[in-house]
């Protein structure tokens, strides 16, 4: 497997292009097969997630390429709603093929989802809410088959708002018959973006980024052409690292107006943020203060996707920070990792309580989920000596070439290609 390698201690400087959101593209994706022509995606970022999706889709009969940033899906020859449970299981996105096909097919076979362990992450939501538009669902063994002869639209109240189960709903019930109201919807920007590229295929979905969402179901969606979002966890990514190296840099294709809790709590911790149009400058001078309490809720609250990458820098601030995780509870692996690299950090149940320390060290760590491991690069830049990251494999879901993007910021870093192994029965 791939390792990074970085030599830290260089405060990052310079300008870098935001790229595609993958919480926005892989949803979009899989709705895509919900046209009746073809689709084009632009700003499609290149990741491995976004491979698997494109590999699920021809796996069912679609037509997909990603050329550059940009994607074409053709679903005129979708054959098979049977989803291969190592595809299932190679990341959680699959589960948002499950309304689409409904829709289309009116049948789905699936496997449990996989993706990176950071809790249970169960399914009930998604499978309560089709069955509330009227699949007939049956589990043998591992194979989960749902059914529905016609999708009918429904009143459906969400006990948490759920990202996932928030899509695939929406994706259902745009070709069921009459209007569904989904109300404790989840908020997050990903679903405005999912709506709004619905609505483009000829769906009638109102309310996104609000709780309630309307779907008043069509007979059927034309192809269409669209535009990904900024990805706002890669920024909030690159904003934290610019803070964590001292450094100064400037976002563009960046919307601060997705980032505003994140900006808010940088600015408690005395770093410089000013926003202009899709522009964020970030610049910090000297150590960063604590943040007295940082607590991750779903949209517009501090997302559980960017809580690991923010402990490095409350590691590396001026008192005690405490920082609580209520989305994952399985989302404080980066601790120990943090730990070995002279962090002090102590976690209690849900919450994390940082004592910051003057340095970091680096070391041999591991990424054991997606952003830990984005966590772990942070780290390593902002460290004193050579840090090594190995299971980048897990960075590689969420960061389109995150050597390359710190690089044109100035840091040191390198991906050491991990060496094919000797066939030796063929020589
Ligand atoms: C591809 C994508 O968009 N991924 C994001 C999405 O994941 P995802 O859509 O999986 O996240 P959810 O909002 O569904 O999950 C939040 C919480 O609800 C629980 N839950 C969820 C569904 C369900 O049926 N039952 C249930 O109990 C989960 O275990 C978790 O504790 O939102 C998360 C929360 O912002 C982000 O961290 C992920 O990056
Ligand atoms: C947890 C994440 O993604 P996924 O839901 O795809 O596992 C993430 O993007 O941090």
């Amino acid at each position: 497997m791939d390792k990074l390698v970085i030599e830290g201690g260089k405060p990052l400087s310079g300008t870098i292009r935001i790229h595609g959101a993958k919480n926005a593209a892989l949803p979009i994706l899989a709705a895509a097969i919900l046209a009746d022509g073809a689709v084009e995606l632009h700003n499609v970022p290149q990741l491995l997630d976004i491979e698997v999706m494109l590999d699920i889709l021809r796996g069912l009969g679609c037509r997909a390429s990603h050329d550059g940033y940009t994607v074409v899906i053709d679903s005129s020859g979708l054959r098979t709603s049977h989803i291969p449970e190592d595809l299932m299981r190679q990341m959680r996105s699959s589960i948002f093929l499950m309304g689409p096909l409904l829709a289309k097919y009116r049948e789905v076979h699936i496997y449990q989802p996989g993706g990176c362990a950071i809790g249970e992450r169960k399914i009930d939501l998604h499978l309560r809410g089709l069955q509330a538009l009227g699949a007939k669902i049956e589990q043998k063994g591992n194979l989960m088959t749902c059914r529905a002869d016609q999708l009918v639209g429904s009143a459906i109240h969400l006990d948490f708002p759920s990202v996932g189960a928030t899509e695939n709903i929406m994706m259902a019930a745009v070709l069921a018959e009459g209007k569904t109201v989904l109300s404790n919807a989840a908020r997050e920007p990903e679903i405005v973006d999912l709506q709004n590229f619905l609505n483009r295929m000829g769906a009638k979905v109102s309310g996104a980024g609000s709780d309630t969402i309307t779907i008043e179901g069509v007979n059927n969606l034309r192809g269409t052409q669209y535009e990904v979002i900024p990805d706002r966890i890669v920024a909030g990514t690159l904003m934290i690292a610019a803070a964590a190296t001292r450094g100064a840099v400037t976002l563009t294709n960046a919307y601060s107006e997705h980032l505003v809790s994140l900006i808010h709590i940088l600015r408690r911790a005395g770093v410089q943020i000013a926003t202009s149009n899709g522009i964020i400058n970030v610049t910090s001078f000297g150590r960063p203060r604590a943040v007295d309490r940082v607590v991750t809720s779903p949209y517009p609250a501090f997302p559980t996707d960017l809580q690991s990458q923010l402990m490095v820098l409350l590691t590396l601030s001026d008192g005690v920070s405490v920082v609580k995780e209520t989305i994952f509870e399985g989302r404080f692996k980066h601790v120990d990792e943090l730990s070995r690299m002279g962090a002090d950090i102590r976690v209690d149940l849900s919450s994390a309580i940082v004592r910051g320390v003057n340095k970091l060290y680096g070391t041999t760590v591991e990424a054991t989920d997606l952003r830990a491991g984005a966590a772990l690069v942070i780290a390593g830049l902002a460290a004193e000596g050579p840090t090594v990251i190995e299971r980048i494999h897990h960075i590689d879901r969420g960061y389109d070439g995150i050597e390359n993007m710190f690089t044109r910021l100035g840091a040191r870093i390198k991906r050491i290609a991990a060496v094919p192994k000797l066939d030796m029965a063929n020589g």
